[in-house]
């Protein structure tokens, strides 16, 4: 019993294994290569034992239990054999009999029978003997003595069964002792083995925990990198953060964007739902007008048809039209010829009339200057009215002055002043009558010339009645006829192709000073200067007004003569003390031709002309400035007629002209040269007492128009 192999070894190495296994349980199994082996080794030896039967199975009549092979217990290692020994049951017979048959009993023993102990015994070392258990065997052995009805054998008999059973059992048992001590020598070698490799587990373990360290430490440092990171994030989440508040603010205005795209939206909708119906109503109309447009396509086919027939007709007609085009292209080119013809003819009649031209008008007698004292009776013109004769009825070119007075002696004796002019107007001439022989100098000034009309003559000789006028259409003077003349002809001319631009400026000069009549505020207190250029005068800050139709002159003629009334209210009857001028200038272009042409009309209403003794200005300083200003100005204006136009000025350009002797000549540079044509209306007042005034004034005018060279039949009869 003492060979035998501890038992307990198994369990040592079971722990072992155990610890094997809860070692391998706490170290990742990748960090010991081959563990899964042992684990999977520890396991199946535990496998092992249970798979091996700690109890033998109870005995059995069954068959298919009695066939299974036989495992050697380990209780029954242990058994005492004492324990075997025959029970009192056994010494004594049975008491019962049996008597039917008798039964073959099956030994529940781990002992084979005799029979079966040798075979055992001498058969194959690989069938290992039945370990008997003690339970079963003494169950079976009185089972066996109680059920058998057979005789017992005598005690020597049975003492030697039971020693060969003993030596049996022996002979088991040392077979038992030898299986033992070879399995547990192949236990050892395990242990050792598996000391072994506890050796290389326990080296391997220092180097998992040295790896642990290293590990450990690398996770510190993979704990501060992950710190640093989540810092990062932590700085990238506040980042983001911000972005997605942003994002919000964002994501609101693109709401409240959204709520008035919706708002619009739904205007759209209302709108469209409005252009549905709308289309709806138009694709009904659609409908109509397809059927009209059908109906009048039949009817356009209907038109081709005819229009086809006549497009024969058409390409002579068109043929005929060229040809009166070109007709109409030569007929032009002679209209143009005639046109310019025209004007040549029209300037040489003007030349034979001469540049310069005097007209003579005497005003009727007022009717206050006929009434007389209050009380008396109106007088007869005859009795205020100078003795003025008309004797030329064809021509009106002659006007005779006559006076009586009584000589020395007592005798009467009677004076003759005769007169020549380009023309007389007797007291009842209209201005309709004036402005004929005017009207001429009016389509030279379309033509291209600068004219000069002036009004000359003493204050109340009628030179404002001549030039202005009234508002009738029979009293309207010469500005506003020759101004309505420029615009009629000008739309005549339109019509051959010629275009004109207008402008007028109206001033005034009084003791040498020009004031604006168009300007603005009741009297001009402005500077202006008088710039010429080669073929043109401007004054400077003077309106120069677009003209663009004779009503348009007529008001700027009412607003020119209110401001003069303004001031002669202001300065003492300046009115009749200053000239006032009124200039058209007119440019004109042919498109046809390509022809361009430039005049100036300059109407000049002049102050009146009275002598220094009559205008009772001796003992009034202002008066006697105003008086030597208006002589020196027209003494001025005759000598540069003469000097410009007469007969010393023709055609020599390199005489000395006076134009700069008084602001009026000045002005008028442009239009009181070369070509330009002059008239002068002289003004004469009917009464006897202005005769020796109207004498002065005749005598002026004689001189000026002694300078016309085109005047060849005038007979001039300077008074001796
Ligand atoms: N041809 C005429 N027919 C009828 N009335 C006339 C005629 N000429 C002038 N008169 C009248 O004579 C008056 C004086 O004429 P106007 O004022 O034109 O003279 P004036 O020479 O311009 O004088 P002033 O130099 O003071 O301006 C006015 O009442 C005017 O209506």
């Amino acid at each position: 019993m003492s060979r035998l192999p501890r038992l307990h070894t198994d369990r040592e190495n079971e722990s072992v294994g155990s610890t094997i296994f809860s070692f391998t349980t706490s170290v990742p199994s990748s960090s010991f290569p081959g563990m899964t082996g042992m684990k999977r080794k520890a396991i199946n030896q535990g496998d092992d034992e249970q798979d091996r039967p700690r109890k033998l199975p109870a005995i059995q009549e069954s068959t298919a239990i009695s066939q299974l092979p036989l495992r050697p217990s380990k209780t029954a290692t242990n058994l005492n054999l004492q324990s075997i020994k025959p029970t009192s049951t056994i010494s004594k017979p049975p008491t019962t009999t049996t008597t039917g048959p008798q039964r073959i009993i099956t030994r529940a023993t781990s002992a084979p029978p005799k029979s079966s102990a040798v075979s055992s015994r001498l058969g194959t070392s690989t069938t290992r003997p039945p370990i008997p258990s003690r339970n079963v065997t003494v169950r079976s052995v009185s089972s066996t003595y109680s059920r058998t009805k057979a005789p017992p054998p005598d005690d020597e008999d049975r003492l030697q069964e039971l020693q060969n059973q003993v030596a049996l059992i022996e002979s088991a048992r040392a077979a038992d002792a030898a299986r033992l001590a070879a399995d547990m020598e192949s236990e050892r070698v395990k242990l050792s083995e598996l000391q072994a490799n506890h050796f290389v587990f326990s080296r391997e373990l220092a180097a998992a925990r040295s790896q642990e360290v290293s590990q450990k430490r690398e996770l510190m440092n993979f704990q501060d990198e992950v710190d640093l990171i989540k810092k990062k994030h932590a700085r990238e989440i506040a980042d983001l953060e911000a972005d997605i508040r942003k994002r919000d603010r964002k994501v609101q205005e693109l709401e409240e964007d959204l709520r008035l795209s919706a708002q619009d939206l739904s205007r759209e909708r209302t709108n469209s739902s409005i252009l549905k119906a709308t289309i709806s109503e138009q694709s009904t109309t659609h409908v109509a007008m397809k059927a009209q447009i059908n109906a009048l396509q039949a009817q356009l086919n209907a038109v081709q048809a005819s229009s086809d027939s006549n497009s024969s007709t058409a390409a002579e007609c068109r043929l005929k039209l060229e040809d009166a085009e070109r007709k109409v292209q030569r007929l032009e080119e002679d209209l143009h010829d005639a046109e310019m013809s025209r004007r040549r003819l029209h300037n040489m009649v003007q030349e034979l009339k001469g540049n310069i031209r005097v007209f003579c008008r005497v005003r009727p007698a007022l009717p206050s200057e006929l009434t007389g004292e209050p009380g008396e009776l109106p007088r007869d013109a005859s009795e205020v009215t100078a003795m003025i004769e008309y004797p030329d009825r064809l021509d009106h070119k002659e006007i005779v002055l006559s006076s009586t007075s009584e000589s020395a002696t007592g005798q009467e004796r009677k004076e003759t002043w005769q007169f020549t002019f380009d023309r007389v107007f007797e007291p009842q001439s209209t201005q309709s009558d004036v402005f004929e022989d005017i009207s001429q100098l009016a389509q030279s000034c379309i033509d291209g010339y600068n004219v000069c009309i002036f009004a000359y003559g003493q204050t109340g000789s009628g030179k404002s009645f001549t030039m202005e006028g009234g508002l009738s259409e029979s009293t309207k003077g010469m500005i506003p006829r020759a101004v309505e003349q420029v615009f009629q002809v000008t739309e005549v001319m339109r019509k051959k192709g010629w275009e004109y631009k207008m402008e007028g400026q109206f001033l005034e000069i009084y003791n040498e000073t020009i004031n604006d009549l168009l300007g603005t505020g009741e009297l001009d207190r402005k500077k202006h200067e008088i710039k010429h250029d080669k073929v043109s005068t401007r004054v400077t800050d003077v309106n120069v007004v677009p003209l663009h139709s004779a009503t348009q002159v007529q008001s700027l003629l009412s607003l020119a003569k209110s401001r003069r009334t303004v001031a002669a209210t202001l300065m003492n009857e300046r009115s009749s003390r200053s000239h006032s001028v009124f200039t058209l200038r007119l440019s004109g272009r042919n498109s046809a031709s390509g022809n361009t042409c430039e005049g100036t009309l300059n109407l000049v209403d002049l102050a009146g002309s009275e002598r220094l003794e009559k205008s009772g200005a001796g003992n009034d300083k202002d008066r006697l400035k105003e008086t030597q200003n208006i002589n020196k100005s027209l003494s001025a204006l005759g000598d540069v007629i003469i000097a410009a136009l007469g007969e010393k000025g023709e055609g020599k350009s390199d005489k000395h002209i006076p134009y700069r002797n008084s602001k009026l000549t000045y002005l008028l540079q442009h239009s009181l040269s070369g070509n330009s044509k002059t008239l002068m209306v002289l003004n004469l007042s009917p009464l006897s007492v202005h005769m020796n005034e109207s004498l002065c004034s005749l005598r002026f005018a004689t001189k000026v128009n002694n300078t016309n060279i085109g005047t060849a039949k005038k007979i001039t009869k300077a008074p001796s």
